[in-house]
């Protein structure tokens, strides 16, 4: 690796082979993980300057043996390698090759599910760059060599599992980069932070018993109505791992739809309070924009803005020496997703942000968000005892708490 700059920037990587990967059908209106909600995202970075303004990382395909860190070695070899490349395997590892069949889809295509659509050709080199691109500049940022980043990547990773592709996920990027941090940078303590509307089965299970990466999703639940169906506030994590899982499981369907002041109460009470406790030495963020304006119900339905994504970029850009890399999960409608990840890399490049608007900083959380985060400080409160200092604003406006800690922090002069 290049001898760390004097001063570190923002380090950007995309590759064009992961815009490949695609169903046979071609059908976008129904399989809405295609390659032109990548396409947008650079093209927009291209447009504002922004890119030109990032190191441009030269991003490579994950190895098998850096998949096999978190996945198992059928499922590394059945979605890692395509016809090519099975041709330069030997026959017995072809043997080992699980027979788990890929199911014909009603559209014509193959694929692992209805929605995770498989590419003979293309998805395997597609699904193992995304990994490559959160790697390093995972690597870069663990080194100096990158301030923070930006992986503009898919497919998806965090519904990935060690065994199972599920969600229109193969391989799980962020925990592959994680377990990578560990074993090669001896990195002792990674917050994984995940705000994508969905929760993340795949991150959750990987880490579930291991206390050096705190899993901490923000999701739509809804009592385990809303895909993936897991993610309940009580999964706190198992063995040494006990309390380094923390699921904000937003329920109450969309009476209201969420927005801005919800996810700014969760960050103010849960989220920033415990990421400063754990003190991570670096923050990998499953950046899934679908909990934003524009999202049909079934993949979506809040009404998050670009500004509180950037906000959130901001906050944890205070923690782990501002060592944070956002890795692009789910988010489908196009222009909410180029928004938003353009008010997030103009946070990492500490540039101006659009404000939040002030009617979402003075109103105060719906009665449901209330509810759930009381919920989970709760639950999380013997794991993590600093949640008591601010558990009382939990239904306070942006606006309300800031003045409430202005006049603690004068009566305590
Ligand atoms: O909601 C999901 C998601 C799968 C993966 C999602 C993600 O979390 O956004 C990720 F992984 F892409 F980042 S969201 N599924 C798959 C697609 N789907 C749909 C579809 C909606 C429209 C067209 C096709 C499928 C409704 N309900 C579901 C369940
Ligand atoms: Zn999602």
């Amino acid at each position: 690796l290049s001898a760390s700059p004097h001063r570190p920037n923002t380090g950007l990587a995309f590759d064009s082979l992961m815009l490949k990967h695609a169903c046979k059908c071609g059908n976008n209106a129904i399989h809405p993980e295609h390659s032109g909600r990548l396409q947008s995202v650079w093209a927009r970075l291209i447009e504002t300057g922004l890119a030109r303004r990032c190191d441009k990382l030269r991003p490579r395909k994950a190895t098998i043996e850096e998949l096999q860190t978190c996945h198992t070695e059928p499922h590394t070899l059945l979605f890692g390698t395509n016809l090519a490349s099975r041709q330069k395997m030997d026959s017995s590892k072809l043997a080992e090759l699980p027979v788990k069949a890929l199911v014909r889809l009603p559209c014509g295509g193959l694929g692992v599910d209805s929605d995770t659509t498989w590419n003979e050709l293309h998805t395997a080199p597609a699904a193992r760059m995304a990994v490559g691109c959160v790697i390093d500049l995972a690597f870069k940022a663990a080194l100096g060599d990158i301030k923070n980043g930006f992986a503009i990547v898919r497919p998806p990773g965090h519904h990935a599992e060690a065994n199972q592709a599920m969600g229109f996920c193969f391989f799980n990027s962020i925990a592959v980069a994680c377990r990578l941090l560990q074993q090669r940078q001896a990195v002792r303590r990674i917050l994984i932070v995940d705000w994508d509307v969905h929760h993340g089965n795949g991150t959750q299970q990987i880490f579930y018993d291991d206390r050096s990466v705190l899993y901490l999703s923000i999701h739509r639940h809804d009592e385990g109505n809303f895909f993936p169906g897991t993610g309940a506030p009580g999964e706190c994590g198992a063995g040494s791992g006990l309390g380094y899982n923390v699921n904000i499981a937003w329920s109450g369907g969309l009476q209201p739809p969420l927005g801005d002041a919800e996810y700014l109460a969760a960050f103010r009470t849960v989220v920033m309070p415990i990421a400063r406790d754990y003190a991570p030495e670096i923050i990998l963020v499953s950046a899934g924009f679908d909990a934003a304006s524009g999202h049909p119900a079934p993949l979506g339905g809040y009404n998050v803005t670009p500004a509180c994504f950037a906000y959130m970029t901001q906050q944890l850009m205070q923690i782990a020496d501002g060592k944070v890399i956002l890795s692009l999960e789910g988010g489908y409608d196009l222009t909410a997703i180029c928004d938003s990840a353009e008010e997030c890399v103009r946070a990492l490049l500490e540039d101006d942000v659009t404000p939040i608007v002030q009617s979402e900083l003075h109103r105060t959380p719906c009665q449901n968000a209330i509810k759930t985060l009381q919920k989970t400080i709760a639950i999380q409160l013997p794991h993590w005892p600093v949640l008591k200092k601010l558990a009382h604003t939990v239904s306070c406006s942006a606006v309300e708490a800031t003045l409430c800690e202005e006049n603690e922090t004068v009566s305590a002069m």
